[in-house]
């Protein structure tokens, strides 16, 4: 349980390198900016892996410039009556197009085609015949008409299966949690694999595009790969940990997969036969930076300033308009009557309600209560007090 007040200018912490634009939506009045803070009110992250960070009392809120939250500690965060927000579908588009380029590429031998030619450096007038003789160990295969399996159907997997259609791929995709919004948005042309074991077994090409969890942790193993067809090509912009290197080592050994082309590489796969290593570049765009890092600001400035919560993947979305008002906000355990028991203290010192909001997540909830009445500076940390002695509390902070 900790006491939340916002300090008279905020910090926010960026723990990666944030577009600039982002950060100007905090506006240098309220707000500093800070690399190097050791108690922010907020920290914006990309990849950086938090693990291993103190998280400092005051911490209100972490955002996410980014989809995949592994690298953040969230159920501690939850506990602790932090925020932790993302940036849905802000680089959707960065990856789905790196996801086609590479499709293109490993297809045509495009990458171990540019290595051979660079080879042929001082060759001179003899190198268009050796280019001519060489090609043809580059002979590749067009992805028209083949079938393309996609694993996940969320913001990057959508624009994936959508646009494999417009290359004249057959897309089947697998996606046992799919939402409504992404449903709709979904061409009718894809196909629906009932379970896993279908999309492997009838794909050609496999790109997977899941947050990681401990349940998939190591799905693309030796089980995996003998459910899928001779000479497979998958793509991996999702996480490295879905991939059981030893198995796929082996798998690209036996040419039981053809070619892994993977945004994460490590030791490992930098020996792999086949294997084709990018940069974790899926999401590396200006203008995809730029969304998320706008996105992932906005968010944190409107749950500072306000309150409300918008695109958090540990609590609830809560949203009431701000007038202004006196505005009290609570992280609390989903438990009965704890409305009942915030409005009480509120009712003991005369504070009329104005407007209210409650919304839980499993076993966390949020509540924001406006108060009608004026309420001096001077009587909030006594408030916060006895609001915060109730059961279930975890942080409490009156705006
Ligand atoms: N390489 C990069 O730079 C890069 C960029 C963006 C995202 N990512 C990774 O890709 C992941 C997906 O991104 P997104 O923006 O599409 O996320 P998203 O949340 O919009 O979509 C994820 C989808 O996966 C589905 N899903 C979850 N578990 C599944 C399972 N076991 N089998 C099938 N479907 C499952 C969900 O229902 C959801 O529809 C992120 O979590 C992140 O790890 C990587
Ligand atoms: O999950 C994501 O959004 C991507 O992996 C992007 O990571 P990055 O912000 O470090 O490029």
């Amino acid at each position: 349980m900790s006491t939340l007040t916002l300090s008279k200018k905020t910090t926010i912490k960026t723990l990666n390198n944030i577009a600039a634009c982002g950060l100007d939506v905090f506006g240098e009045e309220s707000y500093t900016i800070d690399h190097d803070s050791e108690n922010p009110d907020a920290i914006i992250v990309r990849s950086h892996n938090m693990y291993n960070m103190e998280l400092d009392e005051n911490i209100k809120a972490i955002a996410r410039a980014g989809a995949g939250v592994n690298n953040i500690p969230v159920e501690d965060c939850t506990e602790r009556g932090v925020v932790v927000f993302n940036t849905p579908g802000a680089n959707a588009n960065a990856v789905k197009e790196i996801v086609l380029t590479s499709l293109m590429a490993l297809s045509r031998h495009i990458f171990s085609g540019v290595n051979w030619a660079k080879t042929l450096e001082g060759e001179g007038d003899r190198i268009p015949a050796l280019v001519e003789k060489g090609k043809k160990q580059f002979i590749g295969k067009e992805i028209k008409g083949k079938t393309l399996g996609v694993i996940g159907l969320g913001s990057v997997g959508s624009l994936v299966a959508n646009d494999a259609l417009d290359l004249d791929m057959d897309v089947i995709g697998f996606d046992p949690f799919v939402s409504v919004n992404t449903a709709w948005n979904l061409s009718s042309n894809v196909q629906r694999a009932m379970t896993i074991e279908e999309l492997f077994s009838r794909s050609d090409y496999i790109t997977v595009h899941i947050p990681l969890t401990n349940d998939n942790n190591g799905m693309f193993n030796e089980e995996a790969f003998n459910m899928m067809k001779k000479g497979v090509h998958i793509l991996n912009f999702s996480r490295g940990e879905l991939v059981n290197e030893e198995d796929m080592a082996a798998a690209l050994e036996s040419g039981k997969v053809d070619k892994f082309v993977t945004d994460f590489p490590d030791e490992n796969v930098l020996k792999m036969k086949n294997a084709i290593p990018l940069p974790h570049l899926g999401a590396s765009t200006k203008e995809s930076e730029e969304n998320c890092a706008v996105m992932a600001a906005r968010q944190v400035r409107d749950f500072l300033e306000t309150g409300n919560i918008k695109n958090s993947v540990n609590f609830p979305n809560a949203s009431l308009p701000y007038t202004g008002k006196r505005r009290v906000t609570a992280f609390h355990d989903n438990v009965p009557n704890m409305v009942g028991q915030l409005t009480s203290v509120l009712s003991d010192d005369s504070l009329n309600i104005a407007d209210m909001v409650n919304r839980s997540r499993g076993d966390s909830a949020y509540t924001m209560i406006d108060i009608e009445n004026k309420v001096e500076d001077t009587v909030i940390p006594d408030l916060e007090e006895k609001i915060r002695q109730i059961e279930g509390i975890v942080t409490v902070r009156i705006i």
